[in-house]
């Protein structure tokens, strides 16, 4: 377990970090995903050891890391890092990159212990080579098993999939997530790709200034947002201005139930998801006039001016539209929106 408790560091004049409370069960595979500039990096090296905290405490399997008084170096923390340019030593083979952290084990076992690594990753035909005549997945690859060779309690990645292209990134993603699975290793994994936090591992941690916004499961964040940066972080929304009045956000597209309690007669906003709105048929439905419409292979997304809305209500459907004289008739899951009270009344 790791445990980290009201953890802060000031960074110049202009940033402070935390204070943080996170506890990271064994196993637990943790995305933490947020803005550039908001902190990600920075929580990473305070576990690792590569910068000290101000104040606050950082505890794993019940030894103190960091607190008053105590610092244990990066060595000795038990903890693993896989850095974004992955960082393999230029001049050691690959199978020598993974025996690195190993020069304390027998020469035998640190061997066996690499191949078996090699073996996970995929790399054992490569084992001799040298890092600039890897590709960048495999590259990827000989890092993770560099970093899980001496048998860490916590892997560290910090933005392992960035510097992958597309296609490649979801393959290494997949098989990366399967290797942390199959040894059992607790991880902390970095991203500011809010698709990529939502799909990978147990849980995510979004951050924001410095701070913790939000933590729970991907699907936790996705459907029960805390506040409108957690919700617009993760998804694309239309804006539309309320009133609460009995329970309910009353806007021109009609009411929403409430999410908070808040006094009648203050303003809020609906964040209504493109994919909340959807066409029909029905007499009694909205009407927009289609400003734009763009394909995207599986969806379509639209833009519809609406009577008394200021901006264009945002709409992706996979149905294939036929628009009449330049008008479309819509409804809105009200079960797909979400309301908070306006930040700036
Ligand atoms: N050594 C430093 N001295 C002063 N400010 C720093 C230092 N290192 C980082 N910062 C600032 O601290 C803030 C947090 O940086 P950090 O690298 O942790 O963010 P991040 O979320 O990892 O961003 P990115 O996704 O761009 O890597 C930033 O505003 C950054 O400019």
């Amino acid at each position: 377990m790791l445990e980290i408790v009201q953890l802060t560091r000031r960074l110049g004049p202009g940033f402070v970090l935390g204070p943080i409370d996170l506890s990271i069960a064994p196993k637990e595979i943790v995305c933490l995903v947020g803005h550039s500039g908001c902190g990600k990096s920075t929580l990473l090296r305070l576990i690792a050891g590569i910068e000290q905290p101000d104040s606050g405490t950082l505890q794993l399997d019940g030894k103190m890391l960091a607190g008053p008084g105590v610092f244990v170096e990066p060595e000795q923390r038990n903890i693993g890092f896989v850095f974004q340019d992955y960082a393999l030593f230029p001049h050691l083979t690959i199978e020598q990159n993974v025996m690195f952290g190993l020069r304390k084990w027998s020469r035998d076992e640190a061997k066996e212990r690499a191949k078996m690594l090699l073996s996970l990753t995929a790399l054992s035909a490569m084992a001799d080579r040298y890092p600039h005549m890897l590709s960048g997945g495999e590259q990827q690859r000989a890092a993770l098993a560099r970093a899980l060779a001496p048998e860490p309690a916590v892997v560290l990645m910090d933005e392992p999939f960035s510097n992958l292209d597309r296609d490649l990134r979801e393959r290494v993603r997949s098989d990366t997530l399967a290797l942390l699975r199959r040894t059992n290793t607790t991880a902390i994994i970095v991203t500011h790709d809010p698709e990529e936090a939502l799909s990978t591992g147990d849980r995510v941690v979004l951050m924001k200034g410095g701070r913790v916004v939000q933590s729970g499961t991907g699907r936790e964040l996705y459907d029960h947002p805390s506040d409108p940066y957690s919700a617009e972080f993760f998804s694309t929304f239309t804006r539309v201005p309320g009133v609460y009045r009995s329970g309910q956000v009353h806007t021109v597209l009609g009411a929403f139930p409430c999410w908070q309690e808040v006094a009648d007669g203050s303003a809020a906003v609906a964040y209504i998801r493109p994919q909340a709105v959807y066409p029909t048929v029905a007499g009694n439905a909205l009407t927009g006039i289609v400003r734009s419409r763009s394909f995207r292979g599986e969806i379509e997304q639209l833009e519809l001016i609406v009577d008394g809305l200021e901006s264009p209500l945002i709409m992706r459907t996979t149905q294939h539209l036929d628009v009449v004289e330049g008008k479309l008739r819509f409804r809105i899951d009200e079960d797909a929106v979400f309301t908070f009270a306006d930040p700036q009344p």
